[in-house]
């Protein structure tokens, strides 16, 4: 269990799990809780910080800083966190970000680049706003 509450189950192996929570105490002990979205590494591009940025959206939250860096690194994760934590953009920008680097970028009409799996239409239209 990390300082937060938020629990990670992750990939393909247990070793990662630790590797994971390691990295993001060494980041909550640096950033005090806050990571600017500018400095998560790799980095975002220039146009979604932008983005970002002009909806007030400086600074990530515990648990975007945890796992952008790794879903842009095209690692497998499982999160469970509270509701309101902000896991909604933790799995949208990463999969924003790899769609616009990907070779078939910009998508045809009606391409699907992406799939979002939801169990509830609740979530499902939250996951669209
Ligand atoms: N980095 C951020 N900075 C400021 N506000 C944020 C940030 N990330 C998310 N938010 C806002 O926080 C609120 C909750 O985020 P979100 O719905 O993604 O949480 P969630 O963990 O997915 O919640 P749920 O478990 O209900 O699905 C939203 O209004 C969202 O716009």
């Amino acid at each position: 269990m990390l300082k937060n509450g938020v629990f990670f189950f992750v990939d393909r192996c247990r070793l990662f799990s630790f590797v994971i929570e390691e990295e993001f105490h060494t980041r909550l002990g640096i950033a005090n809780w806050e990571l600017r979205f500018s400095n998560l590494e790799p980095p975002l591009s220039g146009d979604i910080i932008e983005a970002l940025s002009q909806s007030n959206f400086g600074f990530s939250t515990p648990v975007q800083a945890a796992t952008i860096p790794l879903l842009c690194r095209y690692k497998d994760i499982a999160v469970d966190a509270a509701t309101g934590s902000g896991k909604t953009l933790a799995f949208v920008l990463p999969l924003v970000e790899i769609l616009r680097t990907s070779t078939s970028y910009p998508p045809k009409p009606h391409q699907v680049m992406g799939v979002i799996i939801s169990p509830t239409r609740e979530l499902s239209t939250q996951a669209k706003r």
